[in-house]
């Protein structure tokens, strides 16, 4: 049976600006056809199989389609455009900066963006950070850095109302937020409080993840750099494990919650063993644990790589019951448990090893976007800008099936993407790595 959700985005009202403002096709320089606000797609969210073994959609929804408007609601002299970059960094920042800048400036004609300093502390009263004027000469070649070049930071979201009035304070009528989870709750509340306030100032999100954790986003920007930058560490791992006795390889990558860096970086570099994941639980002692069957691997093939998330056996560690400024859990270091119970282990067993950990998760972070993400976040960028100079609001650009669409901020953060140990990706990691931990139907062993 089909549950229909409400998939409509607030908009702040059609072109309430003394005569509407007509994009000409000059400003679109008459290469892209304008999106109408009726323009929407229909998707089948989750799939059933019939009695014929097709698959059918579970849930079939409408969602509107991101892109420029003909109607704009801001009129862009009166724009003051602000844009801010919070939690962990992720290749791709400074494009999606960029993108964003560009737009505003070049397609609308906004003279006065300004960049949020580290996040949204830097929207709280009494933040040591000034804004940052944006226009196309400082955003010239940002995309050649990794990070962002307007810092980004933890904390400070829940300061709602303080950060609605600096927002009032600033004259800031448009306020693009990339970020994740954490990001998009904080634009989510400050949306619920501009709208308790009767403000017209338009909220939209651009999601970014490198643990690619949000869900209706089919792949968030800077997962493909990351898969891009783990490879070489994963490769020397190998090297480093068939050059010496009994050699064992651990990379740990990036993925509190959800593993799909591992996942990839395991498939695009067949030389992994096990790989480990947040979704996947494993034991590490008895007859089916890592550490056995790591011992079998290596000595029927004299070395073995281990790809491990950073989320993953976290019920194996105890926990450090600590949690950073946005109230994230602090986990151990998965990497360092693993090695140090690795080590025990074959020493017990009277065997040889030699292991080799290596932990690349901030130059990984830290990288500039390969041209896959650069396009991405390209597209991301401009299509905020759309949506916000429309007047939409509480909206976040979503890829689905290809398509740049306007989200609910709301329904993007009422679930976490994991991967799916039931599907294709999955198996065909397990398919890759043969690995015989919690196979289920994939029993090689
Ligand atoms: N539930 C929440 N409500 C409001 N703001 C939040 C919430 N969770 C996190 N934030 C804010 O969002 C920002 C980034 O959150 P964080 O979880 O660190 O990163 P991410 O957005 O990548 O998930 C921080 O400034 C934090 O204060
Ligand atoms: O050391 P930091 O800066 O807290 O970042 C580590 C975290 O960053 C991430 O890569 C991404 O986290 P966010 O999406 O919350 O920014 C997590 O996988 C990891 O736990």
């Amino acid at each position: 049976m089909n549950k229909k959700m409400d998939f409509s985005i607030p908009s702040l009202g059609v072109a309430k600006i003394s005569s509407p403002i007509i994009m000409s096709s000059t400003q679109n320089d008459g290469q892209a056809d304008y999106v109408d606000d009726s323009d929407h797609i229909l998707y089948g969210i989750d799939t059933d199989i019939d009695k014929d073994g097709h698959p059918v959609p579970r849930h079939e929804e409408t969602v509107e389609l991101a892109g420029p408007r003909s109607k704009i609601y801001f009129n862009p002299a009166h724009v003051h455009a602000a844009i801010a970059t919070c939690g962990g960094i992720c290749p791709g920042l400074n494009n999606v900066i960029r993108a964003v800048v560009r737009c505003f400036w070049y397609r609308y004609g906004v003279r006065r963006i300004s960049g949020i300093r580290f996040g949204y502390q830097g929207l709280l009263e009494n933040s040591p950070w000034p804004l940052m004027p944006l226009d196309p000469d400082v955003v010239d070649d940002i995309q050649e850095k990794g990070g962002t070049i307007l810092g980004s930071a933890r904390g400070g979201g829940k300061q709602v109302e303080e950060i609605v009035d600096s927002l009032e304070r600033l004259n800031i009528n448009i306020l693009v937020t990339v970020g994740g989870d954490g990001t998009l709750r904080g634009a989510w509340e400050i949306y619920e409080e501009v709208k308790k306030r009767g403000l017209k100032i338009s909220i939209i999100g651009i999601p970014k993840t490198i643990d690619n954790d949000l869900s209706f986003i089919q792949s968030s920007f800077g997962v493909d750099t990351a898969v891009q930058m783990a490879v070489p560490v994963v490769r020397s791992a190998h090297v480093e494990a068939k050059n010496s006795v009994h050699g064992i390889g651990l990379v740990k990558v990036m993925g509190r919650e959800s593993g799909f860096i591992a996942a990839q970086t395991a498939l695009a570099q067949s030389d992994v063993n096990f790989c480990l994941i947040p979704e996947n639980p494993f034991d590490l002692d008895g007859p089916n644990g890592l550490l056995e069957h790591l011992r079998r691997r290596v000595l029927d093939r004299g070395h073995a790589v281990i790809l491990v998330s950073e989320g993953a056996g976290q019920d194996l560690v105890p926990e450090t019951g600590e949690k950073d400024a946005s109230g994230n859990v602090k986990y151990h270091d998965i990497g360092v448990f693993l090695k140090e119970k690795i080590i025990e282990y074959f020493k017990k067993e009277g065997i040889e090893t030699n292991v080799k950990y290596i932990d690349p998760s901030y130059i990984i972070r830290s990288a500039s976007a390969d041209s896959y993400d650069s396009i991405y976040c390209a597209r991301l960028g401009a299509h905020a800008v759309h949506a916000a100079m429309a007047g939409k609001t509480q909206a976040l650009i979503g890829l689905l099936h290809n398509r740049f669409i306007h989200l609910p901020i709301s329904l993007a953060v009422s679930s976490r993407n994991h991967v799916d140990l039931e599907g294709s990706l999955w198996r065909d990691v397990l398919e890759n790595t043969r690995q015989p931990l919690s196979m289920k139907n994939f029993n090689f062993d």
